[in-house]
């Protein structure tokens, strides 16, 4: 912290220049590709699993139903014209069509029925894979958040999971229907007449051929889809987010540019997607035209020859439609399935991260903190090479008040980071009370941990509901007296609906000053054992700032706390100041120790009263 914090200035607006194209790098999404990953699907499908014992089953016999009904009209109607038709059989007749009639009712119930269960199934599924994608995403590590912009993230919860939602609805259940369908009607087909059944069935492998060639495109095409739509969201979210520096800096032409292009990518891609996706329809109809003219050649010589009859032919000609539509349905049904397997493996690929920061399976609860801090030769770098803390160790006694001070990324946030276990060191240990911090449980540790970082996050709801964030168990009597504690009451109660005043996400209904004084209540409620205020008094006037020094006394008596404080008067009065510089530990002591050494910590209070005055 080598230069005092300057007050906020409007910034000097530079001229409008197109940006390096560098700026607009969002890196979370290279292609993957990877063979078709049947292990995956089963993964998928076991999404099902819930199910098995009574929707699957009625929807299996559902199926069943539906198909032996379907497959069993072309038979009556292949009878009624050679026993009844031929043989001016009219009562047969009238029994043969009466049956007809019961079977495509009963065809109609059977695929109702179905249908219903098939997509209440789904929808469950899809509730279940979101929610396990959203709690694993809670549990990464703020490296992984490092790595990720947030609307990537939100791409993979919301696009990517809806992609799933055709593969459980209907996918997996009409993928059943045909392999059932097209066993049967092969066997059928084979039993009335094997040679003309062998004849429809020739063009099939050449088919199989030419769509295994497409099918690859058609997989890459999608995995392009996904991965512009995660840039677009990325580069969205950042906009939104940033959307007042964008407009200060005139900034809203380069956005722009860039999104036009991404947009126009993304256009591109679906097109080229949907138009191979689309390929696969016109080549089964080539087969099946190639399939149809064949049957009526060679069936007509049949007839012709007597081997077999006209009413067999025109089973023939019914069943060969029962024989495409599955064919056709699992082509496109491929399509879809290869849609579905880029999405989950961008789903799969979150999921499989691992939190990072892990609890060991043998992990303790910390028991209630007495608050003796130890950093023992800690090391440790966000991205290899690049070490933020360098061999630092110290010491907080239970009830003391350290300070860090020193210029701008030295490591200050990083040691207060590694203290809450956000990151784990590279190299050496933390430890609470003798307890190393890998050894216990997360939720022991955090839950004693009061924090108010630089970014104050204010989440949307009311005031109160805000404070209580810090315990929520706590009573509005509580809540309120934590907001007096720190001097946050005068205001609230000015605001409209008092406590009970929504705010929107991130508080951009309140000032700076009025948010930290929120999370100074939030900290203060939770009433933590140790305390970290990370330059939590920066935007506070001097005469609010006058109160918390009050408030701080209260805050912090009894508690470890550490503080990376700008503003003199805060690390003064700390117990233990230490100076970082570069990643390490360049002086320790306290005020006046530091100022009779005359060394670093003597130069940067020097600079402050020389920028004050
Ligand atoms: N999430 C991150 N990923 C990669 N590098 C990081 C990350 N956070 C910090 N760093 C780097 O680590 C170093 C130490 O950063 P740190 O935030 O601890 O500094 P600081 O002393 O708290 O700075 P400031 O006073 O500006 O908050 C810096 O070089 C910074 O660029």
């Amino acid at each position: 912290m080598s230069q005092p914090k300057l007050a906020e200035t409007r910034p000097v607006r530079p001229e409008v220049r197109t940006p390096p194209r560098t700026r607009f790098i969002y890196q979370d999404d290279e292609e993957m590709e990877k063979a078709f990953n049947w292990a995956q699907l089963c993964r998928l499908l076991r999404y099902l699993m819930p199910y098995r014992r009574q929707v699957i089953p009625l929807t299996v016999l559902f199926t069943l139903l539906g198909t032996v009904t379907k497959l069993s009209i072309p038979l009556l109607i292949s009878w009624s014209i050679d026993k009844a038709l031929m043989k001016g059989n009219g009562n047969l007749l009238v029994i043969y069509v009466g049956c007809m009639l019961v079977l495509y009712a009963v065809q109609w119930g059977a695929n109702m029925g179905r249908i219903r269960l098939t997509s209440v199934m789904g929808q469950r599924a899809i509730y279940d894979l979101r929610a396990d994608l959203f709690q694993h995403i809670q549990k990464l590590s703020f490296r992984f958040f490092d790595k990720r912009p947030a609307g990537s993230v939100l791409v993979r919860i919301t696009n990517d999971v809806n992609a799933l939602q055709d593969l459980f609805a209907n996918g997996a259940v009409n993928l059943l229907i045909d392999c059932i369908q097209l066993t049967a009607v092969i066997i059928i087909l084979l039993f009335l007449n094997v040679k003309l059944a062998v004849a429809i069935m020739v063009v099939v492998p050449l088919m199989f051929i030419v769509s295994q060639a497409v099918r690859l495109r058609i997989r890459r095409a999608w995995q392009g889809v996904r991965t512009i739509q995660s840039q677009m969201n990325a580069h969205l979210n950042e906009s939104i987010q940033g959307i007042r520096i964008t407009q200060a800096y005139t900034q809203e032409q380069p956005n722009m540019r860039y999104f036009s292009e991404v947009n126009e990518r993304n256009r591109l891609n679906w097109n080229r997607a949907l138009s191979l996706n689309m390929s696969f329809g016109p080549l089964i109809e080539i087969t099946m035209a190639v399939g149809t003219c064949i049957l009526f050649w060679y069936g007509s010589h049949q007839v012709q020859s007597g081997a077999i009859t006209i009413g067999l032919l025109v089973a023939f000609a019914n069943y060969i439609g029962s024989f495409w539509e599955p064919i056709n349905r699992l082509g496109g049904m491929y399509s879809q399935l290869l849609v579905a397997m880029a999405s989950s493996e961008r789903i799969f690929e979150f999921m499989d991260e691992l939190p990072g920061i892990d609890e060991k399976d043998d992990a303790v609860d910390l028991p209630p903190i007495q608050g003796r801090i130890q950093l023992d030769r800690v090391h440790f770098e966000y991205e290899p090479g690049r070490p933020a803390l360098r061999g630092v160790s110290l010491t907080a006694e239970p009830g003391q008040s350290v300070a860090f001070v020193g210029h701008t990324g030295s490591g200050k946030s990083t040691i207060i980071n590694l203290i809450c276990r956000f990151y784990d060191p590279t190299e050496g240990k933390v430890s609470i009370d003798g307890y190393d911090l890998r050894d216990v449980t997360l939720n022991s540790l955090r839950k004693q941990i009061g924090i108010v970082l630089q970014d104050t996050f204010i989440f949307s709801g009311s005031i109160r509901d805000n404070i209580r964030f810090g315990k929520l168990e706590a009573t509005d009597e509580e809540i309120e007296r934590a907001a007096k504690a720190v001097h946050a009451h005068d205001f609230i109660v000015k605001l409209p609906n008092g406590y009970d005043t929504e705010v929107e996400e991130r508080g951009s209904v309140l000032s700076m000053g009025q948010r930290q004084l929120i999370s100074f209540a939030r900290a203060l409620l939770s009433d933590p054992r140790i305390l970290i205020l990370d330059e939590a008094t920066a935007s506070i006037d001097t005469e609010t700032e006058l109160k918390i020094q009050e408030a701080l006394k209260t805050l912090l008596a009894g508690r470890t706390s550490f503080l990376i404080a700008h503003r003199l008067s805060t690390i003064r009065n700390a117990d233990k100041i230490i100076v970082m510089d570069h990643g390490v530990m360049k002086e320790e002591g306290n005020h006046a120790g530091l100022m009779e050494r005359r060394g670093l910590y003597y130069g940067l209070i020097q600079s402050q009263y020389k920028y004050l005055s």
